[in-house]
This record gives structure tokens, sequence and C-alpha cells, in this order.
């Protein structure tokens, strides 16, 4: 089972409840925020179809001639480097841009940065838009960071971190929280950490203090999969018992 059991080394427990997380899935659901997410061509269709089942509007366009106005009548945003091409990277910088106008919070995902220089540049500009929310593995946070500890690094990029794993730690270099919710199929089906970057950016719709926003992402996401786990047989049937969870979680009758 979940265990929302905080541990903090130099930084204060975050206490979060589980029934302040089921409150905000009750928001989000009642609002239906718009998330608008420029992510990767192998993470779209997935990353929608989580959001569908929240109850969050998700769009994707990367047009030039359209982002900004897709940003400006959004709630939410993601960016996702995970598949990039020149028109992702125009539409990085016009989103961020309009993020900026509107003073909106989003996520960065910085995915496989440790693994070229391109791409970690092209990372440590988007930090450099000061996101609310980094969600990243341990891989990528060790590369961003240059192997300072996950609160150093929150600390001193002024973001929150929402690092995933078997175990997610959660920190905004003053508090923090680890979240041990999830099965390991999770690391069986691709885009299930975009998709949970994703949903952070959902939650930052109702949420205002970015680290009980992502505390609450993760933990909706971590038991969801641990539920998708225990109906499914393996990574083809863990997709839709997934998606499934996420809309029955916390209604009447459990996520069952
Ligand atoms: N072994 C595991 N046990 C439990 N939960 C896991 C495990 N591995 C991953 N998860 C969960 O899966 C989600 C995605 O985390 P992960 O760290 O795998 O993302 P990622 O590496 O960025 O994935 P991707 O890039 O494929 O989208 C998180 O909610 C995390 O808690
Ligand atoms: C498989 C893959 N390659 C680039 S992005 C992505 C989705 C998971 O991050
Ligand atoms: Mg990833």
């Amino acid at each position: 089972m979940t265990s929302l059991a905080p541990e903090a080394k130099g930084a204060e427990k975050l206490v979060f409840s589980l029934e302040e997380t089921v409150s905000l899935l009750e928001r989000l659901r009642a609002r239906g925020p718009r998330v608008h997410c420029i992510t990767n061509s192998v993470a779209q269709n997935f990353t929608a179809n989580v959001l569908l089942a929240l109850g969050a509007v998700p769009s994707m366009t990367v047009a030039r001639e359209e982002i900004s106005d897709f940003v400006k009548s959004a709630e939410g945003f993601l960016v996702n480097i995970g598949t990039i091409d020149d028109e992702r990277r125009a539409a990085i910088d016009l989103g961020l841009d309009a993020v900026e106008d509107a003073g909106l919070a989003f996520v960065l995902d910085p995915v496989l940065v440790n693994r070229s220089p391109a791409r970690l540049k092209l990372a440590k500009s988007c930090m450099a838009r000061r996101p609310a929310v980094v969600r990243a593995n341990a891989d990528e946070v060790a590369a961003l960071s240059g192997g300072d500890t996950p609160e150093d690094f929150a600390k001193n990029a002024g973001v929150t971190l929402a690092l995933t794993g078997a175990v997610d730690r959660v920190t905004d270099g003053r508090r923090a929280m680890d979240i041990a919710s999830g099965h390991p199929l999770m690391a069986r089906v691709t885009a299930m950490g975009c998709a949970a970057s994703a949903v952070v950016a959902g939650f930052l719709c109702v949420e205002d203090d970015p680290l009980k926003a992502a505390a609450a992402a993760l933990t909706v996401v971590g038991l969801a999969g641990e539920e998708a786990g225990e109906r499914s047989q393996g990574p083809g049937s863990f997709v839709p018992a997934f998606l499934d969870a996420l809309y029955r979680l916390g209604r009447e009758g459990g996520a069952k």
C-alpha cells in the first residue's frame, strides 16, 4: 500500500495526507482544467488519455501560429523534451514566452537529458524560464544537477523537484516527502513518467503550492499504478487498467 511517510534529510518533512490528495483530485475533476502539453511523439496519445481519465482537457499543438493562444487559454502547461525537432523547439520558445506573459506555472520533463549535450543545453534553457516543477528520473536529475542532492538542486534552481522511481521524492529544498506507491509494471510501459509530468501540470491548476501539487499528482499516479498492477497480467493489459484505475480512483466503491 501507499506510504505517505515523509523522509527528510536536511529538509522539513512535508505532511500531506491522503485526504488532501483526494480533495485535490475532486477539485481537479470538478474544474476540468485545460492543460497544454508540448510533449514527445511517443508520449502524446497516452498523456492525452491520462489527462482525460482524470477529467482534465488536454491539448498538444506545436504549431507556431497558435501555440501562444493555446497556452494563454490553458490553466496548465507542460514542456517535455523527449523528441525534439524544429517545430517543437520553436513551440517551446513561443510557449514559454506566453507562459511568462500569462504568469502560468509550468512543468518541465527533461527526458533523456543525460544522453546528449544538445539536450542538456535545451533543458538548461528551459530551467532558466523557471519551471514550477521539474519531474524527472534519477539519471536525468543527476545530469541536470551535476550530482547535487535533490534538496540542493531544488534550492539552487528555485524549483520543486519531483524525482520518480520505485520510490518518488518531492522536494522544494526546504520541505521533502517520499511517496512509495506504485508498481514495477509502471517502468515496463512507455511514457508513464511523461504522463505523470502532465498530471503534475494538472494538479498545479488546482493547488498553488508546487510541492503539494506534485505530491498529490504522484500519489494519484502511484495509487492507480498499484491498482492496475494488481488487475493486469503484464504491460499490455496494464495500460488500459491504469486508465480505468485513474478514472475510478476515490469514487464511490473505490478504484474497483
Ligand atoms: N519499480 C517501480 N515501482 C513502483 N513505481 C514505479 C517503479 N518505476 C517507476 N514507477 C512509477 O512510474 C512513474 C514514472 O516514473 P519513472 O521514473 O519510471 O519515469 P520515467 O523514467 O521518466 O519514464 P518515461 O520516460 O518512460 O516516461 C512514477 O509514478 C513512478 O513512481
Ligand atoms: C521512449 C521515448 N523516447 C523518447 S521520449 C520517450 C518516451 C518516454 O520518455
Ligand atoms: Mg521520462
